[in-house]
């Protein structure tokens, strides 16, 4: 494995790959001060930068501008309005997989027939309220699931655009929590039901089969297993051509992978765009792509304060106020995201390797372990990057703890998006009934 440069230095080097400038040694956001926000604000705070949302998406188009595709972003990566807003505005469509994200979609300014609605468990009124907003397709996942869509469809008197979403059976080459589409997993129709189950659609008078669909995964940084599974999605749609079946979109799902350390491979949009143009050249239908993180991961940082400072006996900890309920992907898959002080240190600052921790009560809250980073002073402002894909998205108020509040920065404009819970809202409307009083 190649060495890992410190963290400060790997944003010394590229502080453009997190969506970050540099000005007299300190952090910033697009024109914004990173210590203004944590000022104002408090901490712990996500702070997104629109500029690169916008950078990632306009590449993306562009690397596709040879075919007809539509971007729908998969919103479960960061389902903040004003980050759906930033996208609907640039014309993205939107990949959804509850009637909560259908909602979302909706009210950020996304049409419905630009929302490809994915999953596994989709309910009745999930259906109905895709139904009633016209989505471009609903993505079925299983043979019950045709049934019930074509069931509800019949009931409103419509006719259900839907796309089989298959499962295409490839690897590819992520963390085993992120392979989506292999043969084990909960995702898609096996192949072999495929073709059948796409005729029944085709033939079904409350059904319009619009399209097949795949996902095989997340954070994929190679151009392989897309193009496996593109080849596995061929076969069938030859297998229907064959049959007089034609299909007006592809939807080939997300999955492309990020820089989360300085020595990560990545797949560039433009290598992507031109892989998947030519090998779908001789395909007369629309492409739909997914892409979540890609578009939104390094637009975000997570800034946390040091609380407190512990050696312990064999190691020495960096308490934050930020935990694994904020950003959960440390605790869940062992995720590495770079942590760095927004006030950045010599480039020879000594380092000591530290285990950075949250204050819940698990041993699995931890946002780094062993990571050689300057030794931080009480109240030092630090930035865990990479965290705008899944990091509030993911977000849980374990131990009573409010969520953080969302920033979006543009240019030299910055605004708060989400204001922090409070812990009365956390308290909510719960109650204890009469009999306990
Ligand atoms: C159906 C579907 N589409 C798109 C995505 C977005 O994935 P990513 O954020 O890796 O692009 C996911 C999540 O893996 C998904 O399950
Ligand atoms: N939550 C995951 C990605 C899951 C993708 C959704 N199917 C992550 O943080 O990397």
């Amino acid at each position: 494995m190649s060495e890992r440069r410190p963290d400060h230095l790997l944003v010394r080097d590229d502080p453009q790959r997190f969506g970050l400038r540099i000005v007299d040694d300190n952090l910033y956001m697009e024109d914004v001060d990173l210590r203004t926000i944590a000022a104002e604000v408090g901490t712990p705070v996500y702070v997104y930068g629109a500029a690169h949302i916008e950078q990632r998406y306009r590449g993306l188009v562009e690397a596709l501008a040879a075919r007809p595709t539509l971007i729908c972003y998969a919103v479960k990566a960061n389902s903040n309005q004003a980050v759906l807003r930033t996208l609907a505005r640039l014309g993205a469509g939107a990949d959804i997989v509850s009637g909560g994200e259908l909602e979302r979609a909706l009210a950020a300014g996304i049409p419905g027939d630009k929302i490809v609605f994915s999953g596994v468990g989709k309910q009745p009124a999930e259906i109905d309220a895709a139904l009633a907003a016209k989505v471009r397709s609903i993505n079925l996942e299983s043979a019950e699931e045709l049934e019930l869509v074509a069931e509800r469809a019949a009931k409103l008197g419509v006719r259900a655009p839907v796309s089989l979403r298959i499962n295409p059976d490839v690897d590819p080459d992520t963390h085993p929590y992120l392979a989506t589409g292999l043969r084990e997993a909960k995702f898609g129709i096996a192949m072999e039901q495929g073709l059948a189950l796409a005729l029944r659609a085709h033939e079904h008078p409350a059904l319009e089969l619009v399209g097949l669909a795949c996902h095989i995964g997340s954070q994929i940084v190679d151009s392989a297993p897309f193009l496996d599974s593109l080849a596995r999605m061929r076969e069938l749609i030859d297998a229907l051509a064959e049959r007089g079946v034609k299909l007006r979109q592809l939807d080939l799902g997300g999955g492309l992978g990020i820089a989360y350390e300085g020595n990560d491979p990545v797949l560039e949009a433009d290598r992507w765009g031109r892989a998947l143009v030519d090998a779908t050249a001789d395909l007369d239908c629309e492409l739909v792509l997914e892409p979540g993180r890609y578009l939104v991961g390094n637009a975000g940082v997570l800034l946390s304060r040091v609380v407190m400072r512990k050696q312990g006996e064999t190691k020495k900890f960096v308490i934050v106020d930020a935990a694994m309920n904020d950003l959960l992907r440390p605790a869940l898959y062992e995720a590495y995201h770079a942590i760095v002080p927004v006030e950045l240190p010599a480039p020879d600052a000594a380092l000591e390797p530290v285990d950075v921790v949250g204050p819940i009560c698990e041993c699995g809250d931890f946002l780094a372990r062993e990571r050689p980073i300057p030794w931080p002073a009480r109240g030092e402002l630090l930035a865990v990057l990479g965290a705008g894909a899944y990091g509030m998205a993911m977000a849980s108020t374990y131990n009573t703890r409010p969520l953080a509040s969302e920033v979006l920065v543009s240019g030299d404009r910055w605004a708060v998006v989400r204001p922090r819970r409070r812990v009365e809202e956390l308290l909510g409307d719960e109650r204890y009934p009469d009999w306990l009083s």
